[in-house]
């Protein structure tokens, strides 16, 4: 019951002749609402905001206190123009931003991934995990990102090198990293990313509607019925 399908190993059920089922398309609005959503709380520094709210340390004397960045007039790159970075895409069409750069499989895209980060302000990754897109945020593509940008990743925490990334926020080289998902899962509590102030985390919640899990479930349980009965699936791999 997922749209993802980097945990299962392909070769091994092509080789015993076990069908896959997924739920591809079904939670790429959803997902897009919770990446724009996690953008703006890490840009603008929500949950900074609201644990200085709770512990009293709200200062109003200062005009520029808590000031985060306007995702309006910035540059937005997108890694990742399926289904789901598309559909971010159009979300941020009402956010009046500057240019959207984006890179993707099958259109050719108009930058290269290191033109991307390199100029984005605001860097998105939304691309499938499999073998070429591992570690596609990489130690030397972080290096290249400006210091005021904001990551967010909402595909699978291996696209993104994690040490590489711990480092780069502790010596404040990027501006903020907003992460639904990260290596490993669960994220033990000892994780530094944990205690930092400039990072969001979210525990994997992408799709995490009513509507939509129930939607997924109703998919996932006609897929069943699908192999019990030996006809087509709703949403099937091709192995
Ligand atoms: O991560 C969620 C999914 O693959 O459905």
């Amino acid at each position: 019951m997922s749209v993802g399908y980097d945990h299962v190993d392909l070769i091994a059920m092509k080789k015993y002749g076990v069908r896959l089922g997924h739920t591809s398309n079904i939670s790429s609005e959803v997902i897009a609402e919770t990446t724009i959503g996690l953008l703006i709380a890490t840009a603008r520094r929500f949950f900074e905001a609201n644990h200085a709210l709770i512990t009293g340390e709200w200062k109003d004397s200062d005009i520029f206190w808590m000031c985060g960045r306007s995702i309006r007039n910035s540059i937005v790159g997108i890694i990742g123009c399926g289904n789901i970075g598309i559909s971010i895409a159009k979300k941020l069409n009402s956010f009046n931003i500057s240019q959207l750069l984006y890179t993707s499989r099958g259109e050719k895209p108009e930058v290269t991934i290191d033109e991307l980060v390199e100029q984005s302000d605001f860097i998105i990754v939304s691309v499938a995990l499999n073998e070429d897109t591992k570690y596609i945020i990489n130690r030397k593509r972080i290096a290249k990102m400006k210091s005021h940008a904001v990551l967010v990743n909402i595909g699978r925490g291996e696209l993104i090198d994690q040490d590489a990334l711990i480092e780069a926020l502790r010596e404040n080289r990027i501006g903020g990293v907003g992460l639904d998902v990260m290596t490993p899962e669960p994220l033990p509590l000892d994780n530094p990313l944990i205690k930092m102030t400039n990072v969001v985390l979210l525990p994997h919640i992408g799709s995490s509607s009513i509507e939509t899990r129930t939607e997924m479930a109703v998919v996932t349980a006609k897929n069943i019925i699908a192999v019990l009965d030996n006809s087509a699936m709703t949403k099937e791999v091709q192995l």
